[in-house]
């Protein structure tokens, strides 16, 4: 299997010593990674460290076997964060059309911009302002954004933060159709019924490192024994229970 991720033995240390620590996992073409983690696990910290915008102090992490961080890696990487803020004085239309422009596309960006805009179902949007939008709709856009990016690799941070159940299992269809197309995707979740629906295998962060990495059970009677233990395992991390 061709690795589009590869996280290898990553330290990063911040000022007061928290941070994370010889971090490892991998996300391969065609599959949906899950990042579990209590708060302050350090999941946000290895997600800034796969976007290149913190540097390890030891280890390395390579997107497409380029380093995080390069401007060939971050072409290829679309971040879906968890607050999905756009310009709210620009339309859906000249957002996508600025992004477009940010990654140099080349062709005719009008049609490809529409085709993005239907593919995310947000084409009579177009022409609506960024801060007219409600939040799944502005996460849309951002898909849009990464749709026109063409992203070999797709890292979301909470995605299902605030969406509606049909949202979400749009969501749940959009990124299987991204990774039956080839790409990777990193989600970031405390969602686990979500998790349990779209990704293939989880990798458990706790005080900063890897605890466990697991393949996601594929028959649903299954699922709420491996929440539990998920969820059991989590709350033997915490200190604060
Ligand atoms: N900028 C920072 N400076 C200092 N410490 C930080 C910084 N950002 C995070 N930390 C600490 O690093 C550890 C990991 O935090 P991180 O934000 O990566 O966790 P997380 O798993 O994303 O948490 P959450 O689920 O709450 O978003 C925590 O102990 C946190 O307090």
């Amino acid at each position: 299997m061709n690795n589009i991720l590869i996280v290898k033995n990553i330290t990063k240390r911040y000022r007061n010593g928290s941070g994370i620590h010889n971090v490892h996992f991998a996300v391969n073409q065609g599959e949906i990674v899950g990042l579990l983690g209590a708060n302050g696990a350090g999941k946000t910290t290895a997600i800034r460290c796969c976007l290149g915008l913190l540097g390890p102090d030891t280890g390395s992490v390579t997107v497409g076997e380029l380093p995080a961080g390069s401007p060939e890696a971050l072409k290829s990487i679309a971040f879906i964060p968890d607050n999905p803020n756009l310009y709210p004085l620009l339309t859906v239309q000249e957002h996508l059309y600025f992004r477009a422009k940010a990654f140099d596309l080349k062709g005719d960006i009008k049609t490809l911009v529409e085709t993005a805009l239907q593919e995310v179902g947000l084409f009579e949007f177009a022409t609506r302002m960024g801060g007219e939008l409600s939040r799944g709709q502005r996460q849309r856009v951002i898909l849009a954004g990464a749709v026109l990016q063409n992203a070999s690799l797709y890292v979301l941070d909470e995605p299902t933060a605030g969406l509606d159940p049909v949202s979400i299992q749009w969501l749940i269809d959009w990124l299987k159709v991204k990774a039956q197309q080839g790409a990777g995707v990193l989600v970031s979740t405390h969602n686990l019924d979500f998790l349990c629906k779209v990704a293939t295998r989880v990798v458990v962060l706790s005080q900063g490192q890897v605890i466990r990495e697991d393949m996601v059970p594929t028959e649903e009677e299954k699922f709420q024994h491996w929440q539990e233990q998920i969820v059991n395992l989590l709350k033997g991390e915490r200190k604060d229970d």
